[in-house]
């Protein structure tokens, strides 16, 4: 059970598979716009897909393999925080979406009505949970492109000619280009030291030795200080092109790309990629193709690292769902910077009497923190790196992704990324899982592994 829905379970109305224990939303509390929507079906987009739409810093990105959405500007927002930021989410989004007038000629998941989200990783945080309807959505599934113009004006006019007009205004104001080779630019320590953070390890190994918990997830941060402003946009394809495997995401200035997905639903599918095991490719050998393998899969730390955070991801979504595939054996995922552990697990999702299945936004609640950003057990373990980090995670490890109206969404754990505190500031977060056998050191330089696509595409 989550953190979060802890003292709040009921059984999903209805539900056909087992027990599914999801909270019931809240009334929405906050004002419910009436939103008007068009989709409209686009040519399909040159060689660089998505890409070409990363150039404003302020724009809402999802995107994997230059397939995905990239928003614009603001048709409405939900801001939430504490235990029922996701609940009061998920009541504002469905109220909302049961208002809107939408007019969708597409079947593709993410077209008609979508909003963009980030969570806070801990209710405790000071960072606030949002979902933002973007104006303009540009999207990309292959040969299938679209645009999606939303507007909460009841007196604007909905057309394909107002959607491109208005999205060429945006497009039009194009954020400034720089130089990636800057001077005056550095990364500093953040909230937590090095030496805090290796002290930290060492603590949560002793209380695992201790019988108090099986895993826990240790993260720390890092600043960089800027001689000129952030090129978000420009950050985002660097990003993006070097990490295809992975989700690039943008959020307020959540920025990032993951390699993890926290769930992901299309119709009556679930899917979750659960990561746990990680070896720097820095360090490798050359000439030694079995290497990874041998020291991933062929190594008991890192498989029981691993299988607890498989066995918390199943534990949570298996009540929700009526039939659920994770394989015996994890795989090696190859990313530029490290070698992870990997299971791609699926699943399919009941029919609730009203008619509906589980939205992206109902698991994301459920799923989260999942034991390879947390820990286990969650509650032990929540309370605990609260207290050996010392620091608020923030949006970091937190789901960011989307959801449309249809309940069709994908949301990511928020790693291998940053917050844009103002211009000139950018904080980097990395965390790494802690069992028995883990040593201080080497879990520091995995934090430094697992910041480095952000720095690369920073020039830091
Ligand atoms: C916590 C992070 O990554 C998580 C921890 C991993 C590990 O300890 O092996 C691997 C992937 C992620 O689930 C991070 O990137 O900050």
């Amino acid at each position: 059970m989550s953190i979060d829905s802890l003292g709040a379970a009921v059984p999903l109305a209805g539900g056909q598979g087992a027990a599914a224990p999801l909270p019931v939303p809240p009334a929405a509390a906050a004002p419910v716009p009436v939103l008007r929507s068009l989709t409209v079906r686009r040519p399909p987009m040159g060689e660089n897909g998505l890409f070409d739409y990363f150039i404003r810093d302020d724009a809402l990105v999802w995107s994997r393999r230059s397939d995905g959405m990239v928003g614009f500007g603001e048709a409405a927002r939900f801001e939430s925080a504490g235990r029922e930021r996701f609940a009061a989410a998920r009541a504002w989004w469905a109220a909302v979406a049961g208002a809107a007038r939408v007019e969708n000629p597409l079947a593709e998941p993410g077209t008609g009505l979508p909003a963009f989200a980030s969570f806070a990783f801990s209710h405790a945080s000071a960072h606030v949970s949002r979902l933002v309807v973007p104006e303009l959505v540009v999207g990309r599934r292959g040969d299938t492109s679209w645009l999606t113009y939303t507007t909460a004006d009841p007196g604007a006019e909905l057309s394909v000619q107002a959607a491109e007009e208005r999205l060429a205004v945006l497009l039009d104001e194009v954020s400034a280009e720089h130089e990636l080779t800057r001077g005056g630019d550095r990364l500093v320590p953040g909230q937590v030291s090095e030496d805090g953070y290796r002290a930290a390890v060492a603590a949560g190994v002793a209380a695992i030795a201790a019988g108090k918990l099986t895993k826990l997830v240790l993260a720390r941060d890092a600043v960089a200080e800027l001689g000129s402003p952030v090129a978000v946009a420009q950050v985002l394809r660097e990003l993006a092109l070097r990490y295809g495997d992975c989700w690039t995401y943008a959020v307020d200035g959540l920025i990032g790309s993951t390699p993890e997905m926290l769930v992901e639903v299309v119709g009556r599918t679930a899917r979750a990629r659960v990561l746990a095991g990680t070896l720097d490719r820095a360090g490798a050998p050359a000439g030694d193709p079995g290497y990874a393998h041998r020291m991933l899969a062929g190594d008991e730390k890192q498989r029981h690292e691993h299988q607890i955070a498989i066995d918390s991801l199943t534990e949570q979504l298996g009540p929700l769902v009526e039939r659920m595939d994770a394989p015996a054996e994890p795989f090696v995922l190859e990313l530029p910077n490290v070698w992870h552990l990997a299971s791609d697990v699926e699943a399919r999702l009941p029919v609730r009497a009203d008619g509906t299945s589980p939205s992206a936004l109902d698991l994301a609640e459920a799923l989260h923190p999942t034991a390879a950003v947390c820990g286990t057990p969650t509650a032990v373990a929540g309370a605990l790196l609260r207290e050996l980090e010392g620091m608020d995670r923030g949006p970091y490890a937190g789901p960011v992704g989307w959801v449309d109206a249809g309940g069709n969404g994908e949301f990511g754990i928020a790693l291998r990324g940053g917050v844009v505190e103002s211009p000139l500031r950018v904080r980097l977060y990395a965390g790494c899982g802690i069992v028995a056998a883990s040593d201080p050191e080497a879990e520091l330089a995995e934090t430094w592994a697992k910041m480095r696509p952000m720095r690369e595409a920073m020039n830091l």
